[in-house]
């Protein structure tokens, strides 16, 4: 909008809550010269009067729309037909015209009969911020700020009438979406409509029941949270139903069905399909709690501005506990699922990658409680148990979701899609889809290898002997998880030892894997043995801390119970040959991984040629190396790592290109990177960081900040949230001086 709106002449037809709200809200933001209210209520207009919401009303309605520019109507569905002809005739060649209605076909073809078919200038709107409150006095300035309205422009409708309707909302702060007239009535019919019905039937089966004081006697919260709605208007929802009955049919029908199942469990004592109900929903409303608080990983994240604003902070002390392995979290869902028998995990990471794995078993039927606290409770299917899930795989960020799946799903007997968000959609896929497509498998991928990958159920997979063309846990994974449903025998080897949780965990259930130097092998005909699995700390996370506690003169901090599996601690080895102050503590193993507590003090890094076979040890660690070498006296020199070009950014360019705005020399190399450190003088500039919406380039960089000589702003760091959901709150207990703007990561 440019400039402030101002309308000259609006009329306003039914006085009600959602009409008076609106303009009450444009009235106290001064966008309106003069109101005139019609009503078929007399006394609404005249309190509406007497409360300064209009400057005028009549009983003839032809006097009130006469000259309007805008004419907001705002009665019951089934009024809008009558309303229209009534003011047909009177209204100027200019006048736009607007609805507020929660069934948009059924207006659009009233539109249509009384005023043509090509009649371009009535825009249809739906706000979605109704309540059981009615009337005037209801009115509520504030009633659209940060509701969404919904608009469904026709192919006809006038740009301007478009632009001034659109205009009229902002103005009260709603928050605008387009649809289609269908699309709109299709997905109300299911969020709102079906609600109410359920709401007014439940009361009244309730009320008439014979022991009706009773139940509203000792009512507690159940039934009056779930009645709320039953307070509406009868006559507004008489209309809507009838409005749209099409759409409410149909859901109406899905819902009978499932309900019809859900008594059939509850008759027959069926506590696995009950569970597997309630659980779902359990998720899915914790799910929605999140995205009304804005702190749910969705995909509007994309455009959602969370930064990091970094001040430079204190020496890092303490004692604490990152939170758990990302890759382990991701293994103990899937083979918990696959498992007979229940399997019980704590220390579960809930960041959003591995979140995205267990919606993912939930949607195949698999009944999983939790996460609460790090704890999950897997009642696991046996291997040939998935069921084919209603919808695409949704798997957000995680690569290493979509590729171990991918391995997973050859193996069934349905056919499942998988999709990703915007960066997962761009990362390849061929890796996976081509060792499956020599054991038999069907995998499509979208152009270039990329996803969503669709997997063809039903193949008769084959086992084979893969020679990794990369150093990959995920595709070597990918290719066992496909041997436990192939014929025979399937192995794989590595270039370079890359990290084994897939075969420790498969031993842990019982299963056997011999590894044989770089050689792993497995047979198919095995079974999965339900366990307890304690995840280990992340030594990813821990990480961050570590090249924080080395760069920060005086930091002295120890992480508890962190994963040290020989194939992930390349970090330690690296920043030790740096000149790091690292001790490895109280080595124990929790369920077949090693774990230790691990102190680090603060020491004067030196710069290194990082050995290569450190590479795969220390893959997902080199964006905060990137930090350490920064810091450090003298070069550091990286190659042999272009797999840090296909993650979750481009993380070569990604971490140089934010050194170099922080002063620092350094360059990119096809396979790596070459970063003159400051030293122990020398420090961070201040600037802005683009993360690439890459949760280890936000992290990394908020650790420079501790060495920072002004403030180091990174932007886009939701995605903090797939692996390091409390990484903020940690950080700053730890000593960095780290504030959270444009909403909450946590
Ligand atoms: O198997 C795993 O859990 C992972 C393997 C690595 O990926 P690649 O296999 O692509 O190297 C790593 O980067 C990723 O964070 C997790
Ligand atoms: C590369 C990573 O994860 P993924 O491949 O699972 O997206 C990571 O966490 O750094």
């Amino acid at each position: 909008m440019s400039g402030k709106l101002l309308i000259p002449r609006v009329a306003v037809i039914g006085l009600g809550l959602i009409g008076c709200s609106w303009i009450k809200g444009l009235r106290v933001r001064g966008c309106l010269e003069e109101v005139r209210g019609y009503d078929r209520n007399l006394d609404s207009m005249q309190l509406a009067l007497s409360e300064g919401l209009i400057d005028a009303y009549s009983e003839n309605i032809a006097d009130v729309v006469r000259d309007a520019d805008l004419i907001i109507i705002s009665v019951p569905i089934m009024a809008v037909k009558s309303v229209l002809e009534a003011v047909r005739d009177h209204i100027s060649e200019t006048a736009v015209l607007t609805d507020v209605g929660s069934v948009k076909g059924a207006v659009a073809s009233d539109v249509a009969a009384i005023l043509g078919a090509n009649f371009s200038r009535f825009v249809l709107g739906h706000p979605i911020a109704g309540s059981e409150k009615s009337g005037v006095m209801a009115a509520n300035e504030h009633l659209y700020v940060h509701h969404k309205v919904i608009i469904t422009p026709q192919d006809h409708t006038d740009k301007n009438a478009l632009a001034l309707v659109r205009s009229a909302w902002q103005a009260v702060g709603a928050d605008l979406e387009h649809m289609s007239v269908d699309h709109h009535d299709e997905v109300l019919a299911a969020t709102s409509h079906l609600p109410h019905l359920l709401a007014y039937s439940l009361v009244d089966t309730l009320a008439n029941s014979h022991e009706n004081k009773e139940i509203f006697n000792y009512a507690a919260g159940g039934f009056r949270d779930f009645t709320r709605i039953a307070a509406s208007s009868p006559v507004m929802w008489r209309d809507i139903f009838a409005a749209n009955k099409d759409h409410l049919l149909k859901t109406l029908d899905l819902f009978s069905h499932d309900l019809s199942s859900l008594r059939a469990a509850v008759e027959q004592g069926d506590a696995t399909t009950l569970m597997g109900v309630l659980t779902r929903a359990k998720a899915a409303r914790d799910h929605f709690s999140k995205i009304l608080a804005r702190r749910a990983y969705v995909e509007p994240m994309k455009t959602a501005s969370i930064s990091y604003i970094a001040n430079p902070g204190k020496a890092l002390s303490g004692s604490f506990r990152v939170p758990g392995d990302k890759s382990i979290s991701h293994r103990s869902i899937m083979l918990g699922s696959l498992a007979n028998g229940t399997t019980e995990v704590t220390g579960f990471l809930e960041g959003e990658d591995s979140l995205a794995t267990l919606q993912a078993f939930r949607d195949m039927g698999v009944v999983i409680e939790g996460p609460h606290r790090g704890r999950v409770t897997i009642h696991g299917v046996g291997l040939h148990g998935l069921q084919s899930p209603p919808n695409a795989l949704y798997l957000g960020n995680s690569g290493t979701s979509m590729r171990l799946l991918a391995g997973l799903m050859a193996g069934q007997s349905f056919d499942v899609e998988m999709s990703g968000d915007e960066s997962l959609s761009k990362r390849p896929m061929g890796r996976v889809a081509d060792p499956l497509a020599l054991m038999g498998a069907i995998v499509d991928t979208a152009e270039g290898g990329r996803p969503p990958l669709k997997v063809k159920g039903g193949s008769d997979l084959k086992g084979i002997h893969y020679d990794l063309p990369m150093a990959s846990a995920q595709v070597k994974s990918c290719v066992l998880l496909a041997g436990l449903y192939a014929e025979g025998e399937t192995s794989v080897t590595e270039p370079a030892p890359t990290r084994d949780h897939t075969e420790r965990m498969l031993r842990g259930f019982g299963y056997d894997v011999i590894t044989e130097g770089n050689k792993v092998t497995l047979r198919s005909g095995g079974e999965l043995t339900a366990t307890e699995i304690d995840v280990p700390s992340d030594i990813s996370s821990a990480a961050f801390f570590m090249v924080g506690a080395s760069i920060m003169p005086g930091s002295d901090i120890t992480l508890e119970h962190v994963g040290i599996n020989p194939t992930r601690v390349g970090v330690i080895n690296i920043l030790r040959a740096m000149g790091g102050n690292i001790d490895v503590l109280n080595e124990r193993e929790v369920g077949g991984e090693p774990v230790a507590d691990i102190r680090i003090r603060s020491a004067q890094l030196k710069g290194i040629h990082i050995p290569e076979d450190q590479v795969p040890l220390a893959i997902d660690e080199f964006p905060a190396i990137f930090i350490a070498a920064a810091c450090a006296d003298g070069e550091t020199v990286l190659t042999g790592a272009e797999e840090l070009r296909v993650k979750e950014s481009d993380r070569i360019q990604a971490m140089v290109d934010g050194l170099v705005t922080l002063g620092v020399n350094a360059v990119g190399t096809e396979d790596g990177a070459v970063i003159q450190g400051f030293g122990s003088e020398g420090s961070f500039g201040g600037g802005e960081i683009d993360s690439q919406h890459d949760h280890r380039i936000a992290m990394s960089f908020a650790m420079a900040s501790l060495r920072g000589s002004a403030p180091i702003v990174v932007r886009d760091c939701a995605n903090v949230a797939t692996s390091f959901p409390s990484f903020v709150e940690l950080s700053t207990t730890a000593g960095l001086e780290l504030v959270v703007e444009g909403g909450d990561c946590e």
